[in-house]
């Protein structure tokens, strides 16, 4: 078992071992940390020493080691889940800690990155379904770590697992228990709470360390949160600093185990998710892999979290993105029809940063811009304009940035934004709008989009529900039509 340590209580802070956060001194701390990214550069394998939960407090220690010929370099990444009121059944802290399990190998993508070695060297067996998912995370999961460090080894690794089976768990089916909705505190986890909200499924908002943007949100629905924390292994920030490999990691693939964890803790139901349709499609292909910045939340890797739940905890219905079925462009014009998150929703990741955040949208990235390009058609120049606290087709300084989105220039960019086609419907409906048609973008934009990419848009189908696969249970399918 991974869980070595699994439900035996820990009394206080494990002492790490190797160099991992050994005490420096402040006067060589900088030569300290640049001998340890040179040694990072040797670093041939990644492991997973052990994990814990304390199930008195919620604290769940992860442990890894990077190792090699230089020495090993040990991280331990702390992540708490919410007490229950009660105390959970055999069944589910049995299930919990194969949660935890899977959770400790994917949450393990933001030290491998530090330096990319050629072995990952998993702790134990582990079925076809679980195997599948951790070769997925660390591959197309860190496929836009790779393509930008030039690492194409990292899209080729297999992982060692132990020879053995893994005992299955007899099945856990809590699908008619109250839904654990996931809140980022942008747009699309708004319109799923109030889908489900409206359908009659009396969610549960649920965060990964709420900032207050996620605070207020939560606070604007008026539903009773839980939340769980996730420390970084600050050595991370210091290796950072010091020069390590660093990039870009499925991040939500962490935040969804984090949250299935909790459910199953608490005796809850499904995790659900607000993965539109277009997270699936790559940014680019590079060396013949498809590169997705969001890949961990698209349909793909739904599906193998799924897979690898139901093989290896037991859970018959664990997690699901009720919004699959959807364009962002047809989730922006749901949330038009909702208004009492206006002063709070923020969709801008600069907002959502570990250090140095900004207070809400930075009004200049190209989440903000496409955002503000998929809400304008759907509301009030005045309402938008509040939500944002200024107006981006106002600012001519937009304009290289929205050519990017609208497929005139580059790729599109490394960020969680919808299709050329969505943002150039988008454009196509502005520009019949009277409020906009005279903007400064628009005109621009409205000029340089190419005759073949109009032509796209009389026939596109963004408004309407499918293009693909989705899991969303019959149960929970009527839930967007209380927002249509
Ligand atoms: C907020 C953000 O976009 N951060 C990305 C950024 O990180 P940055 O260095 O600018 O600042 P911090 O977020 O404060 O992070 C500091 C370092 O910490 C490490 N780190 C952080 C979180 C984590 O889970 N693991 C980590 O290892 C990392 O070394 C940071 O440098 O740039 C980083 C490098 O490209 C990105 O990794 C940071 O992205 C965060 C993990 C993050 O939460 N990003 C989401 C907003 C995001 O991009 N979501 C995607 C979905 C992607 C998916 O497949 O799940 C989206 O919305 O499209
Ligand atoms: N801190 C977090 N805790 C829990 N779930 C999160 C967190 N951040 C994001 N998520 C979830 O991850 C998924 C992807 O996040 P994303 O940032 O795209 O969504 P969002 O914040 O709802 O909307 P938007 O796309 O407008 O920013 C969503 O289901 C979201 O609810």
């Amino acid at each position: 078992m991974i869980s070595s340590g699994f439900r035996r209580y820990r009394t206080g802070r494990v002492s790490r071992c190797g160099s991992g956060t050994a005490g420096h001194g402040r006067t060589n701390q900088g030569l300290v940390w640049r001998v340890r990214y040179e040694q990072l550069r040797r670093m041939d394998a990644f492991g997973f020493p052990s994990y814990s939960i304390d199930l008195s407090t919620g604290e769940a220690l992860f442990d890894y080691a990077l190792t090699g010929p230089a020495g090993e370099q040990r991280f331990t990444e702390v992540i708490t889940l919410p007490l229950p009121e009660t105390p959970p059944s055999d069944e589910a802290v049995a299930a919990l800690g194969r949660v935890l399990e899977l959770l400790h190998v994917v949450a393990g993508v933001s030290y491998y990155k530090t330096a990319a070695p050629g072995r990952l060297v998993l702790p134990a067996p582990l079925g076809p379904a679980a195997a599948e998912l951790v070769t997925a995370i660390y591959t197309k999961g860190l496929g836009e770590y790779a393509y930008r460090n030039q690492l194409p080894h990292v899209l080729q690794l297999t992982p060692e697992i132990p020879d053995g089976s893994v005992k299955p768990l007899a099945p856990l089916d809590n699908s008619d228990r109250r839904p654990l909705s996931a809140v980022g505190g942008g747009k699309d986890s708004i319109v799923s709470l109030e889908a489900l909200r409206r359908a009659g499924f009396d969610p549960v908002p649920f965060s990964v360390n709420p900032n207050h943007v996620i605070v207020s949100v939560n606070e604007a629905s008026g539903l009773k949160p839980l939340a769980a924390r996730r420390r970084i292994d600050p050595v991370l920030f210091d290796l950072n600093a010091a020069g390590a490999r660093n990039g870009h990691i499925p991040v939500t693939a962490i935040n969804s185990l984090i949250a299935v964890a909790t459910s199953v803790l608490h005796g809850l139901g499904p995790v659900v998710m607000s993965n539109e349709r277009s997270a699936s499609d790559p940014n680019l292909i590079w060396n013949g892999h498809e590169i997705n910045h969001q890949w961990s939340k698209g349909v793909e890797a739904e599906g193998l979290l799924r897979a690898a739940l139901t093989e290896h905890a037991g859970l018959a219905e664990p997690y699901f993105s009720l919004l699959r079925p959807l364009s962002e462009l047809h989730i922006a014009r749901l949330f038009a029809g909702i208004d009492r998150y206006d002063d709070v929703v923020t969709s801008c990741n600069a907002a959502f940063k570990l250090r140095d955040p900004s207070d809400r949208w930075c009004r200049d990235c190209p989440k903000c811009r496409f955002v503000f390009l998929a809400l304008a058609p759907f509301m009030p120049r005045q309402r938008i304009t509040h939500i944002f606290g200024g107006d981006l087709l106002a600012d001519e300084a937009q304009i290289p940035g929205y050519r990017e989105l609208l497929g005139v220039d580059g790729h599109k960019p490394f960020e969680c934004v919808g299709e050329v086609e969505e943002s150039v419907v988008a454009l196509g409906l502005l520009a019949e709008q009277e409020q906009w048609r005279e903007a400064p973008v628009v005109r621009a934009l409205v000029d340089a989009v190419p005759d073949t990419a109009w032509s796209v848009v009389a026939t596109s189908d963004v408004f309407t529900p499918g293009g693909g696969p989705n899991h969303v249970p019959p149960a929970y399918a009527k839930a967007l039509t209380t927002l249509s």
